[in-house]
């Protein structure tokens, strides 16, 4: 049997496009938006039309008559906290996803566009593993203020996907693999996989864990409460500062890690003192991890960009091997993890959940 799924990634700075016949991409493409191309519109969901009619315009190219597909699958966004696994678009997603119930974020617009591409050719529409999954040990959400429990938004897709392939490699299922996945791009997320669940991860979006090229990651709390009240800031410049702003962003005044490895080849002293001390933030964060496998680590994974720097990985690789063996898989496999995910339904292999 021969599924044709397509595949919707919308990322802050570009639109990802693919189409799967089963398993294997026909085609994929990345159309990048300078700044000012989206500057024109004033909220994410502004952008909608722009980027459905930019998908649209691939497919005619591409020659592909949209009513021959199973499937259209996009990356889920900030949606209510819910287990992993592929979803299929209902009611209730589509408002939480145009309401952003947990903020703002291009992946918002993944699952509303996969669906009003599939309901006019009657394809399924699905999304897989959005930034919100939560599968938490109850422990871990406690913060030490009650009204402020921890959260789970991280990268739920790339660290499941990679998890799921260090599997393979080590011939284990990931329900019984006790794994712990560091993805390193724009923002670092670090989390515990234990029995297929994520059960402890850094917000990687508001401002928690180690630093990373444009995030501050978590940040001494009494000194930033006295920085927000001072009056120097609005609300959105301290935001900006934990997010699109902080870390590498703000040390060194770029977020691009190539970069920065050239200065360092130029003996630039502060940016290896900053690069050198990100690494160390993640070494830290899987050590502080570790502790809850007792001593039984199947593999830790490194992903992401990031993880392309040899220097920079062979730095963390330096303080957490003792932890277990150490693989690095560079940059990310969203596009084909969300293809798995469809796919997986459409062969019957798993049911869809249902978002409520
Ligand atoms: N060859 C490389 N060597 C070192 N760093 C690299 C390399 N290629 C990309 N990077 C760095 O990886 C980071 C971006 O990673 P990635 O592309 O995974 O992020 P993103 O997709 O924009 O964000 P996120 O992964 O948080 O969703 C940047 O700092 C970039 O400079
Ligand atoms: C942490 C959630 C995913 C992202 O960094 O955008």
């Amino acid at each position: 049997m021969e599924f044709h799924t397509l595949v919707i990634n919308p990322g802050s700075t570009s639109t990802k496009a693919a189409l799967f016949k089963n398993s294997t991409p026909e085609w994929e493409e990345t159309i990048r938006h300078g700044q000012d191309e989206l500057k024109q519109f004033r909220r994410l969901m502004d952008q909608y039309l722009f980027r459905k009619q930019l998908i649209l315009g691939l497919l005619e190219e591409k020659g592909f008559r949209a009513d021959k597909l199973d499937a259209v699958c996009g990356r889920g966004g900030l949606l209510k906290p819910i287990p992993g696994g592929t979803y299929e678009v209902n009611d209730s997603m589509r408002d939480d996803l145009r309401k952003g119930y947990n903020g703002e974020h291009a992946s918002n617009l993944g699952g509303l566009i996969a669906h009003d591409i599939a309901v006019e050719v009657e394809a399924k529409a699905f999304i897989v593993d959005p930034v919100v999954v939560d599968e938490l040990d109850e422990k871990a959400r406690l913060s030490g203020v009650p009204e402020l429990p921890r959260k789970s938004i991280f990268h739920a897709l790339n660290q499941k996907a990679v998890a799921r392939r260090a599997c393979r490699e080590l011939n284990l299922t990931y329900e019984e693999a006790n794994l712990i996945v560091a993805h390193m791009g724009g923002g670092i997320t670090v989390g515990a996989h234990r029995g297929g669940k994520v059960v402890d991860v850094n917000n990687g979006l508001h401002g928690e864990g180690p630093y990373s090229p444009e995030r501050a990651g978590t940040v001494p709390a009494g000194d930033l409460v006295q920085l927000s009240l001072s009056g120097d800031y609005f609300l959105d410049e301290v935001m900006r500062k934990l997010i699109g702003k902080g870390g590498l962003t703000a040390y060194l005044g770029t977020s691009d890690a190539v970069e920065i490895e050239d200065r360092i080849g130029k003996g630039d002293r502060e940016a290896r003192l900053v690069y050198e001390g990100m690494a160390y933030q993640v070494a830290k964060e899987i050590g502080s991890l570790s502790v809850l496998f007792g001593g039984t680590i199947d593999a830790v994974i490194l992903t992401g960009g990031l993880a392309y720097g040899k220097e920079f990985t062979g730095w963390i690789e330096e303080k957490v091997s003792w932890i277990g063996k150490v693989m690095v898989f560079p940059g990310e496999d969203e596009m084909s993890a969300l293809n798995e995910g469809a796919l997986r339904v459409l062969k019957g292999e798993e049911e869809a959940k249902v978002y409520s």
